[in-house]
């Protein structure tokens, strides 16, 4: 501990020693530095003492003593001015604090009637300097534990301003001690007197009668902000002195569960596969409105990737830093729908949970609401969401007065929204509000150049999940996926993908990799080929045409695309390979191959 930080004390007293005992003090420190000095030693403070000094040895021996004819004592021996001393004679009484010699009181007669006195009264002045020294080492220990104080209190503010949540330190009482930086901001507010200018009676009054910490408390606050509340008791044997409240607006903690949880799912459109035109086109679409505030509406069959665009349409705009909030309205019992867009306060209606439920639209404040499958939002619904659209506002079930939201709506659907319209089940002025944008996604069975592009990416994709080492594809089952019609789309295809990957234990995915509904259709194809390429050998050789046309080429269109086929068969075979050669003689894909043999 360092007796210079008390250095206006330490001379103080020094001169308070001085005008009792009328003789020169001085104080030195451990490091022999003099501190303070009265008379002679007042010119030399701040200069170091002699290294061999007395000083030196009372603080090395650790003891008080009195040196009563200098040059003799064994604290003068080692002395560098023990020849030229002018001292008649000299106290020494170490400073101590927990044991440690911080410094030295110093004594020092320059007369020899001050040598007298001293060694007359030495048992009394010893025990003077002693409680002298006590009161410097008090001093200091009591300046050293303010400054712990005043750091301790300095880092608890450090860590208050700094903490990245909502804090509010107040008394027993609810009196509001201080609020933080965050709390400023996210409130709105630069501070509060009391918590009841936050919290509702019934739940301030059960905050001040808890006994123990407790964690988790959904809350609306007065003003209508929305979130989720820690208390922490400050306890000070035992009794509570205050408490520590933290909150995360329901922002916050949606903004939190983005982070964490739906970045994880974020979507470019790069992730979106397909390059045949129809889809180059409404990803080019997708990207472009991305940026603007306005109601997209995606339509499309199951599994077309509606979800996908959607998000990759949030994550490509000023938004993505807010959550994509996704909700299934044909998934949620109409009964429920409402409390799971727009909320409950509680005691709504039975069985609601206490403190009320924050809604999807709230949820995605900032953010994305997808409204998937809407033709299945019940129609006393569609007028609350249209309210909820235009005046950017909802109402939360059993709560007076509404709440501002701004979210930006995708709705997507599989129905044909405008029969729903005719058939008076869809309001049309919902739906002229959510078709601002259309976005057509095409089938797959529309994208057959996609096909084999998306079936590679999925392989990829889940040999990378399953962590298993990318097959080959064989002819038959590239053929099977060729000649199925994709009634679920990119969803059919990535869950035929993920069976395969998970059946195939060689390096090849073969055609029995395949759920049975792929294989059994394949080898139907597979047989009809072959028994047409029979009975067009038996047509030619039995069956010669009643009249012949004045020119070959003459006969129904339909006749000669099934003899191009037949002879496109007939050079190349039926095997995979043939079909694949023969499709590309005929100009047509493969898939369209087997289809128009299917068909004969
Ligand atoms: N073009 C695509 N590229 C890559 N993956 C796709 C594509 N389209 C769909 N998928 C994948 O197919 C699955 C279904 O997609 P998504 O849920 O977006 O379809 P949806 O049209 O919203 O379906 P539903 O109508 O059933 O809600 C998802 O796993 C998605 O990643």
């Amino acid at each position: 501990m360092a007796l210079s930080k008390i250095i206006s004390n330490v001379q103080l007293i020094c001169e308070a020693i001085a005008s009792v005992v009328n003789i020169d003090v001085t104080i030195v420190d451990d490091q022999r530095i003099r501190l303070a000095g009265t008379g002679r030693y007042r010119e030399s403070i701040g200069e170091k003492v002699n290294e061999n000094s007395a000083f030196s040895y009372a603080l090395r021996e650790s003891m008080g003593f009195i040196i009563e004819n200098p040059g003799e004592h064994q604290a003068c021996l080692n002395c560098d001015c023990k020849d030229k001393c002018t001292e008649h004679a000299e106290v020494c009484c170490p400073i101590r604090i927990d044991g440690e010699n911080v410094g030295v009181i110093g004594l020092i007669a320059f007369k020899e009637d001050q040598r007298l006195a001293l060694i007359k009264n030495q048992g009394n002045l010893m025990s003077f300097l002693d409680r002298m020294a006590d009161l410097i080492a008090s001093k200091l220990k009591e300046f050293e534990s303010h400054e712990a104080i005043e750091l301790l209190a300095k880092e608890l503010e450090v860590v208050f301003e700094s903490i990245d949540t909502s804090l509010i330190a107040c008394d027993k009482t609810g009196t509001v001690l201080r609020v933080n930086r965050k709390f400023k901001r996210a409130f709105g507010l630069e501070t509060i007197g009391h918590l009841d200018e936050l919290l509702y009676e019934r739940e301030l009054t059960h905050l001040l009668r808890l006994k123990e910490n407790s964690k988790n408390h959904f809350q609306t606050f007065k003003g209508g902000m929305q979130g989720i509340f820690d208390v922490s008791l400050i306890k000070v044997q035992h009794a509570i002195k205050g408490y520590i409240i933290t909150i995360k607006t329901v922002e916050e903690v949606m903004r939190t569960v983005n982070d964490m949880v739906l970045d994880s799912l974020a979507t470019g459109f790069d992730q979106i596969i397909g390059e045949s035109k129809s889809m180059v086109q409404v990803k080019a679409l997708a990207q472009k409105v991305a940026s603007s505030a306005s109601t997209v509406l995606i339509l499309g069959e199951s599994g077309t990737g509606k979800e996908l665009f959607a998000r990759a349409i949030h994550h490509s705009s000023q938004r993505q830093a807010f959550p994509f909030v996704a909700i299934n309205c044909a998934a949620i019992p109409d009964h429920l729908l409402e409390s799971e867009l727009f909320g409950y306060e509680e005691g709504a209606f039975t069985g609601a949970k206490k403190g009320g439920k924050p809604g999807k639209f709230q949820l995605a404040n900032k953010g994305t609401l997808f409204l998937d499958e809407i033709g299945d939002m019940p129609l006393h619904l569609q007028v609350k969401l249209l309210r909820a659209l235009q005046e950017k506002r909802i109402e939360r079930l059993g709560g007076n007065g509404g709440v501002d939201v701004d979210v930006r709506v995708i709705a997507a659907t599989h129905a044909n929204l405008e029969e729903k319209v005719n058939e008076g089940t869809f309001r049309q002025d919902l739906f002229y509000r959510l078709n601002v944008i259309p976005l057509n996604i095409p089938p797959l069975r529309e994208r057959s150049d996609d096909l084999m592009l998306t079936v590679h990416y999925m392989i990829s994709k889940w040999c990378t999940k399953l962590l298993k080492p990318l097959p080959k594809i064989s002819g038959a089952f590239k053929d099977a996926l060729l000649l199925h019609e994709w009634p679920g789309n990119v969803r059919e295809l990535e869950n035929a993908v993920e069976y395969a990957i998970n059946v195939c234990e060689g390096d090849r995915l073969e055609l029995w990799h395949l759920p049975k509904r792929f294989t059994a259709v394949y080898e139907k194809a597979a047989n009809k080929t072959k028994d047409q390429i029979v009975d067009h050998q038996l047509d030619q050789q039995l069956v010669q045409p009643v009249e012949q046309p004045q020119n070959n080429w003459l006969m129904p269109l339909s006749l000669l695309e099934e003899k191009a086929i037949h002879a496109a068969l007939e050079v190349y075979g039926s095997s995979g390979e043939g079909v694949e050669k023969a499709a590309k003689s005929l100009g047509i894909s493969r898939a369209t191959l087997y289809r128009k043999m299917m068909k004969k």
